[in-house]
């Protein structure tokens, strides 16, 4: 391109020319051709560029639009577009409710509305006194305020007739004097005051524009829904949701349980008071209301799947109980999930050893701590449903014993079981079985603690000092004989509603347990059916542990945990059959009011067996002390005298010629309460057939002949013959206890045909010391003695 001007390159153009004829082309322009279709990389490149900037932004603004936190933003913007207007509507209804509210503080405020309240409820309760303090409160609060209101008038009117006047001066001054001519003070006066009228002429327009706004904005607040929890700050998605509770969340929960009083309370704006905030306790978290007027705790625990619901939790993991007062709720809520899981190994399966006095690893409580079970000074009653864990929670309570070296432990299985066979060469008594004689055998026992508790208080009282009770340390006097003594009776229903001995060994324990505690006796029971049939109710009453596995119904659950703790929220019943076998609810274990263990699972099924090298290992302990297997127990024992059923029903004739069944059953159990008392009909015609006599009909009425009985006395006396077999109904033959007398010495053995097999490991431990030459188990240095039925 040239680099000449245009127009000098036009003129000399035109002087060449001579300035005519001179067609005007128009300026030459000297320059290369580019062409735009070849090609030219750089700005291609820059091109490029520009355009792959482009595409990532673009790239970038999708992803973000479409990543999670801002879809759910546009979702939640896009749902509250859309409620915009209900939106508007409720605020306008709570400006308008607001007002409303304020209108009725007011009314309440001016007409003393709740100390008439006060005094109209006192009246009705007629008490004078209360009646005559709020009617004396409303007339003092009256003069107080008026006299307020006069104070405040005298006060205005004073200022009012100082001001005024200087208003007016100021005024006149004003308007007959130039500014400029007053004393410099006065004018400095003026200014000021014009300062503030004209700072008064933008603050007051300002304010009549935003009064009204403030005014929309704190009655929408006075009148918002006071239903507590406002559902947007609800957050689950939160990463501790499954663990998450907070005062919030239970107040809105307890407000949607359908408690009339509960809703009132909310409905007018009330606010729970907690005593103890929400606070993770253990495996989840707890809180204490103190309940509105009309509310109790009972009411509440009657509605726990609702607040469980309420709450996102399962039934078993919420926990609403009554507090201190009734008026008090407790509640407990366990972590989403976690009462699932089991308590893990007993921490002593493999090592360690237990002092009673200090208690058992039973299991984990709700808070996830361990449970040390008290055994020394208490009683246990352990029910439930069965296969849920009770014999295997006795076995712990009893393995925990058992490697206390200084404890002699005594176990019946009023059942075909072998739950607590490997346990045999730790036990100096031991009987299994359905028949009558374990039944006897568990009966003679429980006479044998009481007289081992008289003889126990003996020697306490001859202890320095007296001692109220025995401790770790008389108990390590191995002399005293008075070492821990526990005793398990499993299946107890059994022997408790046992024809002959039920109502012998119910007494006994009942006195056992009321009174052996201080001298370390310790009764465990352990039942499938913990009804007040089942089990004598001074019993339920009395023991200071109860445990209940997943029990039916408020029967089996207050039987087992003590009268009214279903009520009181206290129930084994949410516990579900089998989902939550081997977790109990239990009373009396700790200081709390009640627990949710997790019991901790020693294995004895299905080829596993824990429980037996534990044992060897609780046998090895008492022979590294050159002891052997405690026992309280009598070498020696009276045979146990038989009944004689047909010289007794020969006694009842008391030489009439024909009696009356129902008669001879009266004299009978007259004579001989423990024998006879609950023989029926069926029973003493079976008695009576084992002899070939029958009861004929007499005057409508069936009777027993004394010629029969007679005849049937002298064929026995002539032939020595013993009833023909035990009939089909009867209550069996068997001797009548001797409550004087003392243990078999063969009770460590097992009764024929009910013994449970043997585990391996039990061989070595079967010979100890002391015991040489005895069965597994049998006592040491005892005689064992062949006995009926055994
Ligand atoms: N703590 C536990 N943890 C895990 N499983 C357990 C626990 N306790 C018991 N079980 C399981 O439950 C089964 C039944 O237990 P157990 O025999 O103790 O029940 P039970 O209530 O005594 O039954 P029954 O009334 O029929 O004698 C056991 O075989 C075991 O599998």
């Amino acid at each position: 391109m040239t680099d000449q001007n245009p127009e000098d390159y036009e003129r000399a153009a035109l002087a060449r020319s001579g300035g005519r004829d001179v067609e005007h082309v128009g300026p030459v322009f000297d320059g290369e051709l580019i062409d735009d279709t070849l090609p030219q990389p750089r700005a291609r490149a820059a091109v490029r560029r520009v355009s792959s900037w482009r595409q990532r932004y673009r790239d970038a603004v999708a992803r973000v639009w479409r990543s999670g936190p801002v879809v759910r933003a546009r979702s939640v913007a896009a749902y509250r577009a859309r409620k915009a207007p209900l939106d508007v509507a409720r605020l306008v209804w709570f400006v308008l409710r607001g007002n409303w509210r304020w209108l009725v503080k007011f009314w309440m405020w001016a007409t003393y509305a709740d100390l008439r309240a006060d005094a109209r409820r006192a009246r009705l309760a007629g008490d004078a006194e209360a009646r005559r303090a709020a009617q004396e409160l409303i007339r003092s609060d009256a003069t107080a305020r008026w006299a307020k209101l006069g104070i405040v008038l005298r006060r205005m009117v004073i200022t009012l007739r100082v001001a005024a006047p200087v208003a007016a001066v100021l005024w006149l001054v004003n308007s007959v004097m130039d500014r400029a001519d007053m004393w410099p003070w006065l004018a400095n006066v003026y200014t000021g005051v014009e300062a503030v009228w004209s700072a008064l002429t933008l603050v007051v327009p300002l304010l009549l524009i935003v009064a009204p706004a403030v005014w929309a904005v704190a009655s929408a607040f006075e009148g918002r829904d006071r239903t507590p929890g406002a559902g947007w700050l609800v957050r689950p998605d939160r990463d501790d949701a499954d663990s998450w509770i907070d005062e919030r969340m239970i107040s809105k929960a307890l407000a949607h349980l359908g408690i009339s009083p509960l809703n009132r309370f909310f409905k007018d704006g009330g606010t729970l008071v907690y005593t103890v905030a929400a606070r993770t306790d253990g495996d989840g978290t707890y809180a204490q209301v103190r309940l509105p007027l009309g509310v109790t705790a009972d009411m509440v625990a009657a509605q726990r799947p609702k607040l469980a619901a309420n709450l996102g939790r399962a039934a078993l993991e919420t926990w609403p109980t009554k507090g201190d007062e009734d008026g008090i709720l407790d509640l407990w809520v366990a972590d989403k999930g976690v009462l699932r899981g089991g308590a893990g190994e007993w921490p002593l399966v493999h090592e360690g050893q237990v002092d009673l006095f200090e208690g058992v690893p039973f299991g984990l409580s709700q808070r996830g701590l361990v449970i040390n079970a008290p055994l020394i000074g208490v009683n246990w009653l352990i029910g439930g449903r069965p296969g849920q864990g009770k014999s295997a929670a006795l076995r712990t309570l009893l393995l925990g014993a058992a490697l206390d070296p200084t404890a002699e432990l005594w176990v019946f299985v009023m059942g075909e079981s072998s739950d607590f066979d490997p346990f045999t060469p730790r036990l100096s008594r031991y009987r299994m079985g359905m028949d009558d004689s374990v039944a006897e055998a568990a009966t003679q026992a429980l006479v044998d603690l009481l007289s081992e508790m008289e003889r126990r208080g003996k020697a306490l009282g001859e202890q320095p000092g007296r001692p109220p009770k025995v401790s770790r340390k008389l108990a390590d006097k191995h002399g005293l004989g008075l070492h821990p003594l526990v005793c398990g009776i499993d299946e107890c229903h059994e022997l408790f509603q046992h024809p002959k001995f039920g109502k012998k060994a119910a007494e006994l324990a009942v006195r056992l347990i009321k009174r052996g505690r201080k001298y370390g006796i310790v009764l465990l029971l352990a039942t499938q059916s913990p009804t007040k049939d089942s089990i004598p109710r001074e019993v339920t009453r009395n023991v200071s542990c109860g445990v209940a596995f997943s029990v039916a119904d408020q029967v089996a659950n207050d039987g087992l945990l003590g009268s009214g703790k279903y009520a009181a929220g206290i129930r084994a019943t949410e516990l579900r059959i089998n989902t939550d076998r081997g977790t109990c609810v239990a009373v009396g274990i700790t200081d709390e009011t009640f627990e949710l263990v997790r019991t901790f699972y020693v294995p004895f099924e299905d080829g596993a067996d824990d429980v037996t090298p534990v044992i060897a290992r609780a046998v090895a302990l008492i022979e590294q002390m050159g002891w052997a297997v405690e026992s309280s127990a009598q070498p020696e024992i009276e045979a146990a005298p038989v009944a004689d059923h047909l010289a007794d029903v020969d006694a009842a004739m008391d030489g009439e010629r024909r009696v009356r069944t129902q008669a001879i059953l009266t004299r009978l159990a007259r004579h001989d309460p423990g024998e006879y008392e609950r023989w029926t009909f069926r029973d003493l015609t079976a008695a009576l057939a084992a002899y070939g006599i029958a009861p004929v009909k007499s005057d409508g009425n069936k009777v027993v002949r004394a010629e029969d009985v007679a005849a049937a006395l002298a064929d026995r006396d002539r032939d020595g013959r013993e009833p023909d077999g035990d009939p089909a109904g009867s209550q069996g033959v068997l001797p009548t206890a001797s409550l004087n007398q003392s243990p078999w010495a063969d009770q460590g053995k097992h009764s024929e045909g009910t013994s449970g097999t043997h585990h391996p490991d039990n061989a070595g431990s079967d010979q100890k010391p002391g015991v040489a030459g005895d069965a597994p188990g049998s006592l040491p240095g005892s005689r064992r003695r062949p006995r009926g039925g055994d």
